[in-house]
């Protein structure tokens, strides 16, 4: 297993060892060993997955302390650009926001610590989802930032007229109005 840092700190990829062969493919997709040996200390707790069809934007989701989340997400089905942004207070990276294309061909997972919003969008026909998650679900502490946040200024990698986004998820505040409680 490598982990492939990014400009946000504590923010990495995971790029585990894939076995092939004349069947197929075998990789772990997740082990806490291996994750512990490159220092990476997290007790998941819920597993989540989701379906997608293209064009679909999910985020910029996160809940707030004293449950705020981190997640190891990874795509079973199609390719999905996937972004977290750097909510921690004190970061020298606030307000920063990071995206990788996260695919069934190059099984690459994202490790996104407490702290990120989260999102994405999906660049397949379809795409399933796949996360880890070492808090459990928590509707009262779940706040969200709008897609398209100005301040931010993502690049979702496709037509955002097109995008589809959840009543829920249109109704984000912008960053700058958004609650948080998250310390670097
Ligand atoms: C997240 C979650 C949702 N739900 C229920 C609540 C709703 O009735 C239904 C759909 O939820 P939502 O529209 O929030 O699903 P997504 O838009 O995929 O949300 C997720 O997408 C972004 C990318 C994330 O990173 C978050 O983990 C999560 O917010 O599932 C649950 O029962 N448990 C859960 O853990």
């Amino acid at each position: 297993m490598e982990i492939i840092s990014t400009p946000i700190r504590d923010l990495v990829i995971v790029k585990n060892q894939i076995f092939a062969d004349s069947r197929g493919f075998f990789l772990e997709s997740y082990n806490k060993k291996r994750l512990a040996e490159s220092g990476i200390n997290i007790d998941f707790c819920q597993d989540n997955l989701s379906k997608s069809s293209y064009g679909v934007v999910r985020g910029l989701h996160y809940q707030l302390n004293p449950h705020c989340q981190s997640k190891l997400v990874s795509v079973i089905v199609g390719k999905v650009y996937d972004v977290a942004v750097d909510l921690r207070k004190g970061s020298p990276t606030f307000g920063q926001w990071f995206g990788v294309e996260l695919s069934e061909e190059n099984k690459l997972q994202f490790l996104i610590p407490q702290g990120f919003a989260h999102g994405f969008s999906v660049l397949s026909e379809t795409a399933v989802f796949s996360y880890k998650c070492d808090d459990f679900y928590d509707p009262t502490l779940e706040r969200g930032i709008i897609y398209n946040d100005p301040a931010l200024n993502i690049d979702w990698q496709i037509p955002l007229q097109e995008a589809i986004i959840s009543e829920k998820d249109l109704k984000h505040p912008t960053l700058e109005k958004a609650e948080m409680n998250f310390v670097y």
